[in-house]
């Protein structure tokens, strides 16, 4: 059997489906041969670590407790009563991880998943890939970095996985870097990559007002934390970029051409989250909603499109015909075309749901599983 010691960094979402995924798949995964024993759970104020990571592990009931105490709005530190745990706020968390990492990267090894939304997460993944660490991240903030952080970050390619950065749960990372190892060469990538911008174009096509779909898309749980992230098209973007990356195009996020769904003074330094659902976006409902007729007057439809080919990367609004494969997409669903030598004139194409909890908490489940073998033997 192999055991693999895990972290989680982020308990939101994605974090918290993940460790019931985890539970539920124990008896599939005993029968894989693998074990996935949690060593710590951390949020943005603080870790919940068990006391000796060599033999410990929080144990299930515990961690469907913090998925309860974390839904409900509570904060990890309510739940250490036990003096078999350790809880650590702020640096002294930093300094754990990366303790820990020093501990079980040289013995029984170490996967560091990162399921938050931050930037803040990347000094640590890059110590712990020194370390001799695996990383797992559904975050793509790390990956979106400097090239200095990125090539840090990928320096052991075995070490890291990252599937749901790009299309949730679907294996989009795995099929490029499949046609890359096989000597093709990827020369065009188009694709609809954002679930949210999905979701909002196909229901602004029944007539929904944008402000509406907005909010339904966020508690769907497909928008990032700020919806404007996936509004402004950032979101798209730091997907194009990893993609970009990945086919290795050695360029950052501003080489990368945007556009916005909403003006610079609906920004995040301009007014809160709250506000920006409660009033901001309210201002956009008729202008988004006069483009979307205008199109439906040519029989055509708005989607947000990726394009990347030569030296172009750009991420924006296209208006396509209702029958083209982007044109049929519905709901939070993905596609990706791919054209490479070996998929020339008909291109791979990789399709389904592209945001939600459960689909990318599975993805980032099926990379920990992937890893095993540089694991040892219990
Ligand atoms: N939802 C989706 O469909 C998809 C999401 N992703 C990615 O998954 C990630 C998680 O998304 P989601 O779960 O929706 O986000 P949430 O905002 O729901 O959760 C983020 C979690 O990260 C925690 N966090 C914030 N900063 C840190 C930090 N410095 N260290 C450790 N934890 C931290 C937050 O803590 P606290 O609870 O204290 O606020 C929170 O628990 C994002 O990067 C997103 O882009 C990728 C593909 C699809
Ligand atoms: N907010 C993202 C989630 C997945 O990356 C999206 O809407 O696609």
């Amino acid at each position: 059997m192999k055991t693999i010691p895990l972290l989680l960094m982020g308990c939101g979402g994605v974090g918290r489906q993940l460790l019931q995924h985890i539970v539920s798949c124990r008896s599939l995964h005993a029968k894989l041969g693998v074990y996935l024993r949690v060593v710590g759970v951390c949020d943005s104020k603080s870790l919940i670590v068990v006391s000796d990571v060599f033999s410990m592990e929080l144990d299930d009931m515990f961690l469907l407790e913090v998925c309860r105490a974390k839904l409900s709005g509570s904060s990890l530190q309510t739940l250490c009563s036990s003096g078999e745990l350790q809880v650590l706020t702020n640096s002294d968390s930093t300094r754990k991880v990366i303790d820990i990492a020093a501990h079980l990267g040289k013995s029984m090894g170490l996967a560091l998943v990162d399921c938050s939304a931050s930037s803040e997460t990347i000094g640590i993944l890059k110590r712990v890939v020194d370390l001799g660490c695996c990383i797992v991240l559904a975050n793509k903030k790390p990956l979106t970095s400097t090239m200095e952080d990125y090539d840090k970050l990928v320096s052991h390619a075995r070490h890291i996985r990252h599937e749901s950065t790009v299309g949730a749960g679907l294996p989009v990372i795995a099929a490029i870097n499949r046609i890359l190892a096989s000597g093709d060469c990827v020369h065009r990538i188009v694709g609809s990559l954002s679930g949210t911008l999905g979701y909002v174009m196909s229901e602004l096509e029944d007539g929904k007002p944008l402000s509406q779909v907005v909010k339904a898309a966020k508690s769907l749980g497909f928008t990032e934390p700020d919806p404007r992230d996936d509004l402004s098209g950032m979101d798209v973007a730091r997907k194009a970029l990893i993609l970009a990356r990945l086919l290795g195009w050695r360029i950052n996020l501003d080489s990368i051409k945007i556009e916005s769904l909403f003006p610079e003074e609906m920004g995040t330094n301009v007014m809160s989250v709250e506000e920006f659902l409660d009033c901001g976006v309210l201002l956009l409902d008729k202008n988004i909603q006069e483009r979307v007729n205008k199109a439906s007057l040519n029989g055509n439809v708005l989607r947000y499109v990726c394009v990347i080919e030569g030296s172009r990367c750009e991420v924006g609004i296209q208006e396509l015909p209702k029958d083209s494969p982007l044109g049929r997409l519905r709901g939070s669903d993905n596609v990706l075309e791919i054209y490479s030598r070996c998929y020339n004139n008909q291109p791979l194409v990789i399709q389904g749901a592209g945001a939600g909890n459960d689909t990318t908490a599975a993805g980032v489940l099926a990379d920990i599983v992937d890893i095993q073998d540089l694991f040892p033997e219990k």
